[in-house]
This record gives C-alpha cells, structure tokens and sequence, in this order.
C-alpha cells in the first residue's frame, strides 16, 4: 500500500505549538475521529488524516500511521535526522555528534503532508522523516515484525520436509542455487551440499562461497581422527552426546562444517537435533524454566595441555541467549562436557537452574527429536551451531573428518546481499 494514498485527507498545515509546561490533551480524545478538523483548530498540537494523527506530548511525540500508534523521543528524533549534514548517506554513517544535542529539545514546528513529517528545531534545522521509514524504524513497528522466519523440526518434520538437495556445482557457480542452500540454511540450522570432492582444499572452497573461515585454536580448516593429538574428546573414537561447539568462547562460533572424507569402520553416525525446538517445548510447557535457562550465566571452560597446545578459554552467558526486547531466542549454548563449575550464582538459584536444564536435556533427549545422518565423503554439512546440537555414536576404524566454523555475521551477510530476511 503506498502512503500517497493512506494520506490523501491529510492537510500540510503548519501549527504553532505551545509551551513545554503546557498540559497536553487526552490521547485521541473520542471527538477526534469524528470531527478531523477540531483538534487542530483547538490545539494547535495535533493532526491527524484518516489514517495518520501526531500529537506532540510533553516528553515524547505521538504519530499513528494506518493504526499504528508509535512514539518517539524527542531526542530520538533529532539523532536520527537524515539530512545530508546529519547522516552520510554515502557511506549510512551518522554524522551528526549526538552529545551536542540538548537532552531537553523539542521542535518548534511540526507538519505533515502525504508522505513526510517535517520537525523544525529551535536553532532553525529542519528534519524529514518518511512516515514509511518511521514506521519501520519505531520500537512498535519492530515489535510488530516478525521474528526470523525459522522451521522448528523434529525428525518427522524435517523428513517430510523436501529439503532441497544442492549440488556442489551450481551452488559454486550460481547465485540462485546459494541463495536456495541459505534459504533452506535459515529455515532449518542445516543444510548440506553433495558432490563435493572428498578433499580438504574442496571443503575449504564450498565453505568461502558461504563466508569468512573462523580461524580458531584448532587451525583454520582441520582434518581430525580419533589419535587424541588434541585434549578433547572429539579425537577419539568415544560417543559423543548432542552438544554445540566452542561454548567457551564469548562468541561461539556461528557455524560449523563437517566433511566425512574417509572411514573404514563401523558407526560413527552423526546426531543432529534442533535447539531451538526443544527451547520451544520448554517455553510452552514450563516458560519459568525457560526464564531461568535465560537469565542464569553460566561458564563454559576449555582446558586443554597436550603436546605444544596450551589453552584456557572461559565463555560465560546463559544457556539460551534471547534479545532483551523481544525474548526472541538467538543462541543456545549447551555442552555439558565442557560447562564448567558453576559459581556465578546462589545455591536456591543452582536448584532451580538444574531443574530447568533437566527439563531441556530431557526434551533435547527425546528419540523423536533425533535426526542421524551418516556423513560419507563428498556430502559436506553445514551446522548453525547457534541452535542445532551435534553428536555421534562410537566407531572403529580410520575416520577422517573435515572442517571447519564460520563466522556468522558473515553469513548472514551474504544471505541479505541474496535479499534473504537474515
Ligand atoms: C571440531 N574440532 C574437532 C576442531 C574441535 C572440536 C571441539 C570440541 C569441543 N569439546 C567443543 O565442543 O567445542
Ligand atoms: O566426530 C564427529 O562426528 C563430531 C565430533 C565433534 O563433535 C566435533 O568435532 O565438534
Ligand atoms: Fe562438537
């Protein structure tokens, strides 16, 4: 819908406003709908159209476009002028020095036509913002945005699903079948491309058509097998239970890659379950719990001296990671060989917290919620290790595998420059 046509009754009236003490009107007083023109005529801080009205308030200024009623600080406003002194558009830089703002400010004027509001400040600088572009922009428009578009699964789901099989060929040459893997990649947490030859160097070429390597202290691009030249598990031959990797960083990695290059044995199956399913069934089920698992940090630890390797990396943050304005889940963190002791709170607090990871290890647990893959050479698998855990049953035999994590604000990069919602 264009705003030139939500806004067609809207007059571009200028209005006198008046002092700061003085009290503002009732919010959209009953007569306002009815009579468009009283408000304005009576107060000289309010218009509004059929589908747009702003009332300028004591300590904020109130604009509903299309029935959105959205409210900005004064302060606010002034930052976020993009004027060509104020905001680089060259480079989407502020250029303006937020602290030489007056933290009381208000405008001077305000009017609004069909498709823009115009502040004018007490120094003279005019500010125009889109009212499209407010609207995206305002806390209540994010909040009305929905959340990164995401497919739960279980084993079921995921199987019935028909995820797109993508070939090593036109994924390196062809931007529409990456922008398919990523796509599939956002929905799930996996996605996996066949026919790559069974080498690290291929490996390491599919894994930079998706983003930066993440160097780490393991190497850039490993090949391990189970002869314990590292101290972890992972360099042996033992089960490894689901789990997310580097949980002892600050920033776990965003992603990892997996490539099965040789094995001559038996098991060795990979385990993949959805983290962020399993949170899910907590939320709805025991959302305490999920509070808890939210708000408790916890510290994750990697203590490795084996050979010339000698590290110590200490990660601290809760379980599952969740932005603050919206309690969207963004990062599970969950390995319980590597948690580390927990002293960062009380005891009451420590029951409760083993209470919640009781209920999450058990939902994590659930055989319905499995997905068992058997890697073979060629099938590279790519892990969001910010929601899908990772395991694998014991083997025997010479198994080789390949790898490497990749930094996910890369990734997500390169999905949005494909016009993917990341
Ligand atoms: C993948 N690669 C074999 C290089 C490292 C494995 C790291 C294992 C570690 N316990 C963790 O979960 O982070
Ligand atoms: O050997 C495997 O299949 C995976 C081991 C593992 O968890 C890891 O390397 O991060
Ligand atoms: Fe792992």
């Amino acid at each position: 819908m264009t705003f030139t046509r939500m806004f067609v009754r809207l007059g571009a009236c200028l209005h006198r406003l008046p002092k700061r003490n003085a009290q503002p009107p009732a919010l959209w007083p009953p007569g306002i709908t009815r009579d468009p023109c009283a408000a304005s005529r009576t107060q000289h801080t309010a218009s509004h159209s059929k589908s747009c009205l702003w009332q300028l308030r004591e300590d904020y200024f109130e604009l509903s476009v299309s029935g959105l009623l959205m409210r900005f600080d004064y302060v606010w406003l002034r930052d976020h002028c993009r004027s060509a002194s104020c905001y680089n558009m060259k480079t989407n830089q502020r250029n303006l020095d937020t602290a030489t703002v007056e933290l009381g400010i208000r405008p001077s004027n305000i009017r609004v036509d069909e498709e823009t509001l115009f502040l004018t400040w007490p120094d003279g600088h005019v500010t125009r913002f889109n009212l499209a572009w407010l609207v995206q922009n305002s806390y209540e428009g994010q909040k009305q945005r929905a959340v990164q578009p995401r497919i739960l699964w279980n084993s079921e789901i995921y199987n019935k699903a028909k995820v797109p099989t993508i070939s090593c060929g036109g994924f390196m040459t062809s931007d529409e079948e990456l922008k398919k893997f990523l796509k599939t990649f956002l929905l799930y947490g996996i996605a996996f491309v066949e026919d790559v030859p069974p080498t690290l160097e291929a490996t390491e070429t599919v894994a930079q058509r998706v983003s930066l390597i993440r160097e780490t202290m393991y190497g850039r691009v490993w090949n391990f097998t189970s002869d314990f030249s590292r101290g972890d598990t992972a360099y042996t031959k033992l089960a490894l239970d689901r789990h997310t990797d580097t949980s002892y960083f600050q920033e776990p990695c965003g992603i990892q890659v997996f490539h099965c290059l040789r094995h001559e044995g038996t098991g060795g199956r990979t385990l993949l379950v959805d983290g962020f399913h399993g949170a899910d069934k907590v939320l709805k089920e025991a959302p305490g719990n999920f509070e808890l698992l939210s708000r408790v940090p916890i510290k994750h630890e990697y203590i490795e001296n084996v050979g010339a390797h000698h590290n110590h990396m200490i990660g601290v943050g809760p379980v599952l990671n969740v932005y603050p304005w919206n309690n969207e889940l963004y990062m599970i963190r969950y390995n319980n060989y590597d948690r580390a002791v927990i002293n960062t709170v009380p005891h009451d607090t420590v029951q409760r917290w083993y209470v919640a990871h009781r209920a999450l290890t058990t939902e994590l647990r659930k055989p319905e919620n499995e997905l068992w893959v058997k890697l073979k050479p060629g099938k590279v698998l790519f892990i969001d290790n910010w929601r899908v855990l990772h395991g694998r049953k014991s083997f025997t035999g010479l198994r080789q595998l390949c790898g490497c994590y990749l930094t996910r604000d890369d990734v997500l990069n390169t999905a949005r420059s494909l016009g993917l919602q990341a």
